[in-house]
């Protein structure tokens, strides 16, 4: 029996922002963006969206797409790491706007049985979704599982993440019945508890505010969703942890070189050119090539080899990323989404090719592992077009950027919408309130 992904569906926020007119306002120069980066655009949640919305749409397109009758699914494991709220799950917001809209066809909760969780490990978290996810099925053959990557990667105004923010969601069904991606059951993984990139909580008492600027004098800001982070040193931590767990794949699989079987290699994408820039070292090893200087370091990257290697194993999973930015969790998935989705516009034969996948959460963690694709391929890629969706988002200005990013707009630039939205958060009964609303329109 095989287990793997039998379909997806994704949703990419509507909104926009060119990144060279974020150069241009940063003073930074658009080349370093666009040809040292890959950054292109920057997709931009709008007044009403957020991660719930986000993994709504993605679930809803999902079930639609491909006629899924909600009782059918067991389970809706949701990775983020922009959780609306500290103990109710994200999951649990998205599975009650979509309850809503299935009603008439369905009946009322019509996902009364299916267990809802969501599972934090920064960028990693729908990888573990996805992990677990796996385990279920293959302990329960006849069930399915939905697995949702959602977020929205929001840093602090003129930071250096600030160019590659993102969003979006990614829904996988995970069963017996692989259509798209047959996963085999070989998980290298690496662990260490640093601070590379991370969210404090901020949560003070009513007393403690007064004093909290003398406890801690400096920028910390209360309830915010921006992380604290030191970017080079994130690299480095992505960098040693997928080198840990594609050692620790290689010794669990016995696989010599693993790499080269992959057709394509798919990163965690926290900008474009991230997986093409860290992978280096790795490559390094497995060819023997010096990599202790700079200067060898370049030498390998600027090779003819590497850049070869590049084109044809990295370049189309980068292609969605330079459009929309970091997705945090749905990176990885979105980078997938990506890979096939060009293979299946240029009329590539893909079926039984192997992937493979380098997972990265900060804090850190990596998951190192690879599947197949299977016959069905091109009938779920077909349902998808990613390109030309991205090519029907709206441009925004950087004045509107600003006020979307410090929450000065009152309502939505689509303001004419369909889909899912936030309506209001509760701010006048003492016992819902933060409770957040949301609705649908046709
Ligand atoms: C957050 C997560 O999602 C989890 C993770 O993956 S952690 C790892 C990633 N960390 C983050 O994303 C944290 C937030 N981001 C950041 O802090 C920063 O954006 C970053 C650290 C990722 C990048 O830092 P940076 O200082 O902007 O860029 P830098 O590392 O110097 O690279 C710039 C590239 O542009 C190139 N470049 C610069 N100017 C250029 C120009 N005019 N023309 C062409 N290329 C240019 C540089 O040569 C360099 O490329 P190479 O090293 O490949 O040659």
């Amino acid at each position: 029996m095989t287990f793997g992904i039998e379909a997806a569906g994704y949703y990419v926020p509507s909104l926009y922002l060119e990144i060279r007119d974020l150069a241009e306002k940063r003073g930074i120069d658009p080349a370093k963006l666009e040809k040292g980066l890959g950054l292109h655009k920057m997709g931009f949640p709008d007044v009403h969206e957020d991660a719930a919305t986000f993994a709504a749409e993605a679930l809803l397109k999902l079930i639609r797409d491909h006629n899924l009758n909600p009782k059918d699914i067991a389970r809706i494991y949701l990775g983020t790491e922009s959780a609306l709220d500290a103990a109710k799950p994200t999951a649990s917001y998205a599975m009650q706007m979509i309850e809503k809209v299935l009603e008439k066809e369905f009946g009322e909760r019509c996902f009364r049985n299916c267990d809802v969780v969501d599972m934090t490990f920064a960028c990693i978290g729908a990888v573990d979704a996805l992990h677990n996810s796996l385990d279920f099925v293959r302990a329960n053959p006849g069930k399915k599982a939905v697995v949702i990557a959602s977020d929205y990667a929001k840093y602090e105004l003129a930071s250096s993440g600030e160019y590659t923010q993102g969003g979006g969601a990614v829904a996988l069904l995970v069963s017996s019945k692989p259509d798209l991606l047959e996963i085999e059951n070989n998980w290298g993984i690496a662990t260490e508890g640093v601070f590379d990139f991370f969210k404090p909580r901020r949560h003070y008492n009513k007393e403690d505010l007064n004093s909290a600027p003398e406890a801690f004098p400096d920028k910390i800001e209360i309830f915010t969703d921006e992380p604290v982070f030191d970017g080079q040193y994130s690299n480095q931590c992505y960098q040693d942890r997928i080198r840990e767990a594609y050692q620790h794949y290689k010794e669990i699989t016995g696989k010599d070189k693993p790499y080269e079987a992959w057709k394509y290699l798919i990163f965690h994408l926290p900008y474009a050119f991230h997986g093409k820039r860290v992978f280096t070292e790795i490559y390094s090893l497995e060819n023997g090539l010096p990599y202790e200087t700079p200067d060898e370091q370049k030498a390998v990257a600027k090779s003819e080899d590497y850049l070869k290697f590049i084109s044809e194993k990295i370049e189309r999973s980068q292609r969605a990323s330079s459009e929309i930015g970091n997705m945090y969790t749905a990176s990885i998935f979105m980078a997938f989404l990506s890979a096939i989705q060009v293979a299946f516009d240029e009329g590539e034969e893909l079926a039984g090719s192997e992937i493979g996948f380098l997972g990265y959460g900060s804090g850190s963690k990596s998951k190192v592992f690879a599947g197949k694709i299977s016959e069905n391929w091109k009938t779920e890629a077909a349902k998808w077009n990613l390109f030309e969706n991205l090519k029907n988002r709206t441009a925004i200005d950087f004045q509107t950027y600003e006020m979307l990013h410090r929450k000065k707009l009152e309502s939505s630039v689509n303001n004419d919408y369909k889909g899912f939205g936030l309506t209001s958060v509760e701010s006048e009964n003492p016992v819902l309130k933060g409770a957040r609303y949301y609705h649908y329109k046709d």
